[in-house]
Order: structure tokens, then sequence, then C-alpha cells
């Protein structure tokens, strides 16, 4: 079946030119320029305060930039075809199997359509057996292979995860990453926040590497992780770095 995302233009690359956050005055995210292509897993990195969550939240959309500016490539300013996923989910108090009709629904899709992808949704996933839970009563891993299925049944043509996997433990971790790998098979675009070294070594492509509010190193990883230029991120990758 064709869906919204499928027959959507391309929304990628998404470009940031000089965007800046600033909050009363003080600088939060200062200068950044970026261009995100469509098909790679970029992992956003750096210490505790450097601006991850505000760079994805701006890229998303949450943010407007106060000073230079975010375009996605076909030119709308805040696409639907994208999805974000927080650290902790954001789940309605409902079942499991509400939680994933109600984005859809709110789309203007139809019932039955509805009720396909739900059931498809909930089948790929693993999580037909708790269809009928409420949804605030699932483990914190379940809650976010939800979550994560909710974007997923959005048909994104890209998906920003801030810090997704950091309240699970590696066994919940270990579903979560193989679910973003499949995503990332299927075409959609990753842009992730991690603190967790290991996860980054195990799924970036490109890496960004922020340091008080600015956006310092970018490239691919392999190159970033044999020998990054920035003092910052040589500190940060040997653990020295803490804020
Ligand atoms: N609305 C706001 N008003 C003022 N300061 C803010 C606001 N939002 C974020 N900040 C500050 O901006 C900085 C960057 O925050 P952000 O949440 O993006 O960091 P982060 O890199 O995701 O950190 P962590 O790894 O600890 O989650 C922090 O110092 C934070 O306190």
């Amino acid at each position: 079946m064709k869906r919204e995302g499928d027959l959507h233009p391309p929304i990628l690359p998404l470009q940031l030119e000089q965007a800046g956050y600033a909050v009363a005055g003080a600088a939060l995210l200062e200068e950044i320029s970026l261009a995100i292509p469509a098909g790679r897993r970029l992992i956003v990195m750096g210490a505790n305060g450097a601006g991850k969550s505000l760079l994805l939240r701006l890229c998303h959309g949450l943010i407007e930039p106060t000073s230079g500016r975010r375009i996605w490539a076909n030119g709308e300013t805040r696409p639907q075809v994208q999805a974000m996923v927080f650290q902790r989910p954001v789940l309605l108090r409902r079942s499991v199997a509400a939680n994933l009709a109600y984005p859809l629904r709110l789309r203007g899709m139809g019932r039955a359509a509805c009720r396909e992808i739900v059931t498809q949704t909930l089948e790929r996933f693993g999580l037909a057996a708790l269809a009928g839970r409420p949804a605030r009563l699932l483990s914190g891993g379940e809650q976010q292979r939800l979550a994560l299925a909710r974007a997923w049944a959005m048909r994104p043509q890209i998906l920003f995860l801030d810090e997704p996997t950091s309240a699970l433990d590696p066994s919940a971790t270990r579903i979560i990453e193989a679910m973003i790998e499949s995503f990332s098979a299927e075409g959609i675009t990753i842009v992730m926040s991690t603190h967790n070294l290991g996860q980054a070594r195990r799924l970036a492509q490109d890496i960004a590497f922020l340091h008080r509010g600015r956006l310092i190193e970018h490239g691919p990883a392999d190159i970033f992780f044999e020998g990054p230029k920035a003092p910052e991120a040589h500190a940060f990758l040997a653990g020295d770095l803490i804020w």
C-alpha cells in the first residue's frame, strides 16, 4: 500500500545555515551549518549540556532558530514526514494499539487502513500480545519500542532520536538498536544523540560533535573515531571532557 511518506516529495537534504538558538541573550547553539543528506545514520555527540537535544529539536521544528535558517529540500517549514522520539517516551493514557492508531487517524487516515497498519506494526515489532494493554503500564523498554514503532508507522523520511536508550538496560538497548538499523535499511534517515560511545561506534555512519553549542566536527564516523581534529573531541573520546 502506498503511504504518505512514500508519495511525499523528498524533504532531504535538510540544511542548517548558520543556525543559532539563544534564550534571554544566552547563545545555546551558535552558527551551526550542517547538511543532512538522505539515507545516512548521523550520530550527534558531545558532553552534557553541549546542545545535542537542542540541535535535534531545532532540526525537527520544536524550536525555531533565533538566527540563521533551517531549510528542508522541498521548501516546507515543518514537513509531516519526519518524526522524533525522546529519551522518555511520550505515550497517551490509552492502549498500545490506540497509541499507534491515534496519530494515523489525526492525519486523516480511514478506519480500515488505520486498522491494517496498526496490525502490521504490532506484528512487526513483537507488540501484538501487548496490543490491549495500557501503554503506560509497559516496561521502559516496551514503551520505547512502542514509541519507535509509532514513529515508523507514520512512514517518516527522517527520524530524530534523542538519547532513546539512555534509560534502558543492555538487552532493551539492543532491541532498540536493531529497530534503528532496520529503519535505516529501509531508507529512513536517522539522526540520533547518544552519550554511549559503544553505541555510537555501532550505529554511526556520520558524526556531528558539539561543544558548548558549536558544531566543531562533522564527517564520516571512521575518520572521527580514528582521530578527531578538535582537541575537545579527543578529550571526549578519552573520557576526559565532562562538560
Ligand atoms: N529553554 C532553555 N533555556 C535556557 N537554557 C536552556 C534551555 N534549554 C536548554 N538550555 C541549556 O542549553 C544547554 C544545552 O542543552 P541540551 O539539552 O541541548 O544539552 P545536551 O547536549 O542534550 O545535554 P545532555 O547530554 O545533558 O542531555 C544546556 O546548558 C541547557 O541547560
